[in-house]
């Protein structure tokens, strides 16, 4: 039999030419039909859910950032939907900019840090063998804004190697989901596919807050899980996994949650020492003229939390460029170095708006 012959499926008779052109015309016009059925299904479905765009954006993401930290076939970790989803609020070590080096004034809690934390994570082999000592899984880091508690917690995963977990309250308790749980879940799950691995809560007061009246079913359930899923890792000797926590209000803080973080560290506002440390790593890119003295600048920068110090410096560096301009100087000539007028200047300019702030009242160890 010539297998060149186009014949009838039925029949078995060889096909003429033009009923071979109508079944080529046929079969490429059921092909495009089923082709604009599948767009147009999936046009609409974007119309019924339309995160559907925003799932596989977040999926992508997911996947580039695992491939970086290591897990060269993400394939093997059987990711879920879900955590597929926590995965793209991943940060890698190497994507971490702040070590303990950039951090000013918190040499204490640093060093507790190292010892409680990075050491565990990092000796593993020895730790394993005393019995007694379990690495802790939950530490809350509270104190006033602009302190340096989200610095510590980055520094933290960034010397410990870990993946970082990045937690938004609100991706968690997003109501168009509804799948709340299932998210919480997948939170503790890709923690353990990726570990070791920190899991980061900022503003944690927010994600507990919701026992308030506001708090319904959902959020409520999603919460027991959390917890439930919380006190495995606790339980599990051989589980790298820690919870850590950031907060301005620790007054407002759920009980049950502070139990689950049985090392809190008070980040509080720079007292004048630490004030100066912050000046030299804040200005430590810039050039200063002579006249500079941190000792005096940090003197009078009482109640400037580090971020304050911050933005004072980058005012007072600013400040050279706007007379730079005035003055109409060849771009080709140097910026001069920055000098105590700048900063003192700038300085004033930050205390008068920062005398409109709300203080900071509640430490948690005066409750
Ligand atoms: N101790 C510090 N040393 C150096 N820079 C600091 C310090 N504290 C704060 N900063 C500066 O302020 C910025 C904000 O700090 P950070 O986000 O860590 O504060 P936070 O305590 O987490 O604030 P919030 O409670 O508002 O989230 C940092 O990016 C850094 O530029």
């Amino acid at each position: 039999m010539n297998p060149f012959i186009i014949r009838d499926f039925e029949t078995g008779e060889p096909l003429s030419k033009q009923q071979v052109v109508l079944f080529v015309v046929r079969f490429t016009a059921s092909a495009a039909a089923a082709y604009f059925l599948y767009k147009y299904v999936d046009k609409l479905l974007a119309i019924v859910d339309p995160t559907k765009k925003q799932k596989k954006i977040a999926e992508e993401k997911a996947q580039n950032l695992l491939k970086r930290l290591g897990k060269k076939d993400v394939k093997d970790l059987h990711l879920t939907e879900y955590e597929l989803n926590i995965a793209s609020q991943l940060i890698i070590p190497s994507d971490i900019y702040v070590s303990w080096q950039h951090i000013g004034g918190l040499t204490a809690i640093i060093e507790q840090i190292k010892e409680t934390v990075i050491l565990p994570f990092h000796r593993r082999d020895i730790f394993k063998q005393c019995k007694l000592f379990l690495p802790p899984k939950g530490i809350l880091l509270y104190g006033p804004p602009g302190c340096g508690k989200t610095m510590i917690a980055k520094a933290t995963a960034k010397e410990a190697g870990c993946a970082f977990i990045n937690i938004e309250v609100q991706q968690l308790t997003d109501k168009w989901y509804g799948e709340s749980q299932k998210l919480a879940a997948a939170v503790f799950s890709l923690a353990r596919k990726l570990q070791p691995s920190i899991i980061f809560i900022d503003e944690i007061d927010v994600f507990l807050q919701m026992r308030s009246d506001r708090d319904h079913e959902v959020t409520a359930m999603m919460k027991a899980t959390f917890m439930s899923l919380w006190d495995g890792i606790v339980s599990d000797n051989n589980s790298q996994i820690m919870v850590m926590g950031a907060t301005n209000r620790p007054q407002q803080i759920d009980q049950a949650i502070l139990r689950r973080m049985p090392i809190r560290l008070n980040v509080p506002m720079p007292d004048s020492q630490q004030r100066v440390n912050i000046l030299a790593i804040v200005l430590g890119v810039e050039q200063l003229k002579d006249d500079v003295d941190l000792t005096e600048l940090a003197e009078s920068l009482s109640g400037f939390s580090g971020s304050d110090i911050r933005e004072m410096c980058r005012h007072a560096s600013v400040a050279r460029v706007h007379e730079f301009i005035k003055e109409q100087r060849d771009s080709s000539s140097p910026l001069r170095p920055i000098s105590m007028e700048d900063l003192v200047g700038a300085s004033k300019v930050m205390q008068q708006s920062k005398s409109s702030e709300a203080p900071y009242l509640f430490p948690l160890n005066q409750r």
